[in-house]
């Protein structure tokens, strides 16, 4: 509670006003409409609802992946709606990190190079010096021995875990995630998530994850439930930081 209530003092990481995004079809499809919500620093929220109910839509609209038809978003206290798209890349860049149900490692690539790949996009870092982080970042997720290996030569949650380790290569204050255990196993998934856990609890980053799972909801902070492009409810889920499980991750 005390993260969370702290938080809630805070200024919003992002923020959503009077957000809907219709696509312009033959047949508008609108997929949110008056979405208004806030994330603050070291939320760990979670977006529910049924299958189509526009989740990933919203996700993508916080991302700065798609934009809205009526309203604005803000991220990290910035305006949104008149910055071009050089600017909006550069925000997701330094601000954002994303994970999606499929890992998207480029499989020519090894998990060091992949972890590497949004540092260079930003150009901050020498050749050493990113593959020193790379490798720092891969060990924190208990992937230290897996480092020179390509994508094909990992497990699935191991991959999942890589693609995580390249969402916090320059080290965003927020990760954004659309299912990220949802094409895992049991056990890859409890990994994954004691991981989001952790980034919350014990480096003070803020996770938004799409999620089925109302088990999983349950064990994050905050859970923000969308029926048919509608947020329906918007409710604390848990009480403390202190019950989570932190397992280290396996390797
Ligand atoms: N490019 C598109 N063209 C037409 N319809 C779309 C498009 N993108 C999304 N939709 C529709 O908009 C609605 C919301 O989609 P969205 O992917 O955001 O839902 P979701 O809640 O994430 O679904 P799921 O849980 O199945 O992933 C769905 O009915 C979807 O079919």
């Amino acid at each position: 509670m005390a993260a969370t209530a702290a938080a809630a003092a805070e200024a919003p990481l992002i923020e959503a006003v009077n957000v809907s995004r219709v696509l312009d079809e033959a047949v508008p499809v609108t997929l949110v409409r008056d979405i208004n919500l806030a994330i603050r620093p070291r939320e760990f929220v979670a977006i529910t609802g049924p299958s189509g109910s526009g989740k990933s839509s919203l996700l993508y609209l916080m991302g700065l992946l798609d934009l809205p038809t009526t309203g604005e978003v803000r991220v990290l206290g910035r305006p949104t709606a008149r910055i071009d798209e050089d600017e909006r890349a550069r925000i997701r860049l330094t601000g954002l990190g994303f994970v999606f149900q499929f890992h998207f490692l480029l499989p020519e690539f090894t998990a060091r190079e992949n972890v590497m790949l949004p540092m260079r996009a930003l150009g901050r870092l020498s050749e050493a010096e990113m593959r020193a982080r790379a490798d720092e970042i891969l060990a924190s997720l208990g992937l230290a021995e897996h480092a020179g290996k390509r994508p094909d030569q990992m497990s699935g949650g191991q991959r999942q875990r890589v693609a995580v380790g390249r969402a916090l290569a320059n080290d965003p204050p927020v990760i954004l995630a659309d299912e990220p255990t949802g094409s895992l196993d049991t056990r890859s998934s409890e990994q994954v998530f004691a991981i989001l856990r952790a980034l919350v609890d014990e480096r003070g980053k803020t996770v938004v994850a799409v999620t089925h799972s109302l088990d999983m909801a349950a064990r994050m902070d905050r859970r923000i439930q969308i029926i048919d492009g509608r947020i329906t409810a918007d409710e604390r889920t848990r009480q403390s930081g202190v019950e989570a499980g932190h397992a280290a991750p396996g390797a």
